[in-house]
């Protein structure tokens, strides 16, 4: 596995405009594969994890694109597989979650490692100590845990020693996630920039330049990736956000326009 998260060899201000990389997707439709973080790149940030809206259109406009990239066209977040694909029923699309840890290909095949009874036990005291911090969710993901204080941010420090305390009793196996408001432990054996390789080994992936689009630390490690194959890396943010990718769009609902509009052409 390649460590996509530690070089910055590659970094770049995100100074481009995300708006002609994806108007230049359909000039070249077999040379492009797109890679779509979910929260605050596709969907809206929303107080808590379930409340979350997805625009009605956006499945539909998602596989129109997909259709006019022969299916190249991917789905990689931070949410457990399961709750990601209940987001876009009927529409299904090659997916990886838990930041890369799990992972479905075109054909239809899972790649993922099952928790043990040691991780089921770490969740479940965290979830206990986070019962004394009002406001603060535990989001169990199965191989995943992340604790949300979007609610209550006066507990931040308090979720974040917790954090590294229990990161520390699952072992090197784990790594410590921070993203908007939240703290999770992940698997460490994958990142996104694993699972973009991952994808463009295989069809209809293969062969093609990818365009990572994303929000978030986490979306850095695709970014990687896509700067070193010679794709682009695009940051969702509204703010001056430190980052590797080559160019930004100003919010998720300005990315939705603009497949709205790829999905139509
Ligand atoms: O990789 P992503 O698809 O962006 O997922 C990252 C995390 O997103 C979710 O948390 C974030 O969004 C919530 C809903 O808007 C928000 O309430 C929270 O503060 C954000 O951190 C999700 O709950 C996590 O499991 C994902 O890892
Ligand atoms: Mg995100």
């Amino acid at each position: 596995m390649v460590d996509d998260t530690k070089s910055s060899a590659d970094a770049h201000a995100g100074t481009s405009d995300g708006t002609d990389i994806l108007h230049e997707v359909l000039n070249q439709p077999g040379k492009w594969a797109v890679f779509f973080d979910i929260d605050g790149t596709l969907i809206d940030i929303a107080d808590t994890p379930d409340g979350i809206v997805v625009p009605d259109d956006l499945a539909e406009n998602l596989t129109r694109l997909s259709a006019k990239l022969s299916g190249a066209v991917a789905l990689v977040t931070g949410r457990a597989l399961p709750y990601a694909d209940q987001l876009f029923k009927p529409h299904v699309f090659p997916i990886a979650g838990l930041h890369g840890a799990e992972r479905r290909s075109m054909s239809g095949a899972i790649e993922r490692v099952t928790p043990g009874p040691d991780f089921e036990a770490l969740k479940a005291s965290l979830a206990e100590e986070a019962a004394a911090w009002p406001g603060v969710l535990v989001e169990d993901k199965g191989l995943a845990v992340a604790a949300h204080y979007r609610q209550a941010p006066t507990f931040q420090g308090q979720v974040e020693a917790a954090m590294e305390r229990y990161r520390e009793r699952a072992g090197s196996d784990f790594t410590l996630q921070r993203g908007k408001m939240v703290v999770e432990i992940r698997p460490a054996r994958a990142s996104k920039g694993d699972a973009l390789r991952a994808f463009l080994s295989e069809e209809p992936f293969a062969g093609r330049l990818p365009i990572a689009i994303g929000d978030d630390v986490t979306d850095e490690a695709m970014f990687r990736v896509a700067n070193k194959l010679g794709g682009h890396s695009i940051r969702i943010s509204d703010i001056a956000a430190d980052t590797v990718a080559s160019a930004t769009l100003g919010s998720a609902a300005e990315l939705r326009a603009l497949i709205a509009k790829l999905a139509a052409a």
